[in-house]
């Protein structure tokens, strides 16, 4: 039975829910002061978390940050009155799962609790390996587009995709590099095997070759069972590297000595495993250019690159905006149980004019907010964020239709990177974390950027 702890001052209130709650199966918990769940959040496990905005003793972004620092995976509803609606959004960037309006309707707040566990238990699963990719790849929806230089692409996937040749994929954070493998993956004859996508990023050193190649109880501190290695799991189908030019040099020669021989062999183990498995990396950075400083195996590199597909930012596939942004609207009113029809064409035009740091990603997630945020039920810009909203000259790249990759747009789009990264890191007090989210980028591609652009931060 689902825990649910509730964190709200008004007793009467807490009692209503909590019964409401316990008659559709949840077990609940209630306290009443953002000090007594911290204490209570450090003590047990909870599947989810309720709480009101404005608590005696703590606002509720402050709380969110401190319920966040301690169980981070745990969803978190935030209950709020109309008139706090801007800072539940700012809540909802800070990683807050949902927000619901106060006085609360009990079917939303219900379908918010299931969404809630729904969306944890698909990261657990993520987290735990391979079994992820089987499960997201039956909700697994392709939007092709229709600007010239994704047409191209598109043709190339569906030549390379039914061959076993190995792909590196390139392409900014967010442009859907990962979409990508998974079409290669669903269009190849593996399809029926499972698809298993690790972030190399995400790994240190020492876990990197226990999670790909596996372990044998007792090879280190912590391997108390054996453990099967995503090689292993994926065999007969694809294993997606993303971010492959985070691997350890040990890790490359032991990726090399997997692709090129067929064998793994686990930590601590002594005999060899033969895997068939169909090699997709991923990669932000430029590979060559890590290989030009020895950072990178040249073997691997080649090894790895078989095949390679570029994928354009979406600043450079403007042609694609609207159906994306139509896309997800579509999937937004699904999750969210609105139903905004369409998309006004001032708001359209403010997409094109931007530059979107964080590509299809942050699409995605601007417009599942506005529908989200938005009353009547045409998408207004109303509810954009001020830098798609009122675009200054720092963000005007114009709405030149043209897909050009020329050097002279390259430095434009990369100067006004630098210096948003800079303004974001300078509101943030150059808290990463907080900067990465805001761009919404992952802190790794944060990194990679700040040693790009020569930051110091
Ligand atoms: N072709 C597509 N059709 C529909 N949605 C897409 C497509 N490409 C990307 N997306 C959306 O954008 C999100 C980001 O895509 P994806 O994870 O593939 O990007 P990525 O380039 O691998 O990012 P990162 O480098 O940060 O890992 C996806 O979760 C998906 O919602």
């Amino acid at each position: 039975m689902p825990k649910v702890l509730i964190i709200d001052d008004d007793p009467t209130f807490c009692l209503m829910l909590k019964s409401f709650l316990n008659k559709n199966s949840f077990e609940t918990k209630e306290v009443h002061n953002a000090r007594e769940s911290i204490k209570i959040v450090k003590q047990e496990p909870f599947d989810i978390i309720l709480t009101d905005f404005r608590l005696p003793d703590k606002n509720g972004l402050d709380l969110l940050k401190d319920i966040k620092g301690i169980i981070p995976k745990t969803p978190v509803i935030l209950m709020t009155s109309y008139a706090n609606i801007r800072t539940a959004v700012n809540a909802i960037k800070m990683g807050a799962y949902e927000y619901v309006t106060k006085p609360i309707n009990a079917d939303e707040v219900l379908a918010a609790i299931n969404n809630a566990l729904d969306s944890a238990e698909d990261k657990k699963i993520q987290s735990d390996g391979g079994e992820i990719s089987k499960k997201d790849v039956k909700g697994f929806q392709f939007i092709k587009g229709n600007s010239e230089r994704f047409k191209k692409i598109h043709q190339h996937i569906e030549l390379v995709a039914p061959t076993n040749m190995s792909i590196l994929i390139h392409g900014e954070s967010g442009t859907g590099k990962e979409y990508v493998s998974r079409l290669i993956h669903e269009k190849s004859k593996r399809k029926d095997r499972p698809f298993v996508a690790i972030d190399c990023g995400a790994l240190s050193d020492e876990l990197a070759a226990s999670e790909l190649f596996g372990h044998i109880k007792g090879s280190f501190t912590g391997a108390v069972t054996d453990k099967k290695g995503q090689f292993e799991v994926a065999n007969g189908g694809t294993l997606f590297l993303d971010e492959i030019g985070n691997l350890s040099y040990e890790i490359q020669v032991k990726l090399l000595r997997a692709t090129q021989e067929k064998k793994i062999r686990k930590v601590g183990g002594n005999t060899d495993i033969e895997v068939n498995v169909r090699l997709i990396a991923a990669t932000n950075e430029d590979l060559q250019k890590a290989v030009n400083r020895g950072d990178f195996r040249e073997d691997l590199y080649h090894r790895i690159n078989e095949f390679q597909i570029k994928v354009p930012p979406l600043r450079e596939r403007k042609g694609d905006i609207s159906i994306f942004a139509n896309h997800f609207l579509e999937v937004s009113n699904k999750e969210l149980e609105r139903n905004i029809q369409t998309i006004e064409h001032d708001v359209i035009d403010k997409f094109n004019n931007y530059s979107w740091p964080g590509n299809i990603r942050e699409l995605k997630n601007v417009v599942k907010r506005s529908v989200l945020l938005e009353q009547s039920d045409l998408l207004t810009s109303e509810n954009l964020p001020d830098e798609i909203k009122f675009p200054s000259t720092d963000h005007d790249l114009g709405t030149d239709d043209t897909e050009t990759d020329g050097k002279a747009l390259r430095e434009v789009t990369e100067k006004k990177e630098k210096e948003m990264i800079l303004r974001t890191l300078e509101q943030v007090k150059y808290n990463k974390s907080k900067a990465a989210r805001i761009l919404n980028i992952d802190r790794k591609t944060l990194y990679n950027k700040l040693k790009q652009y020569d930051i110091e931060a």
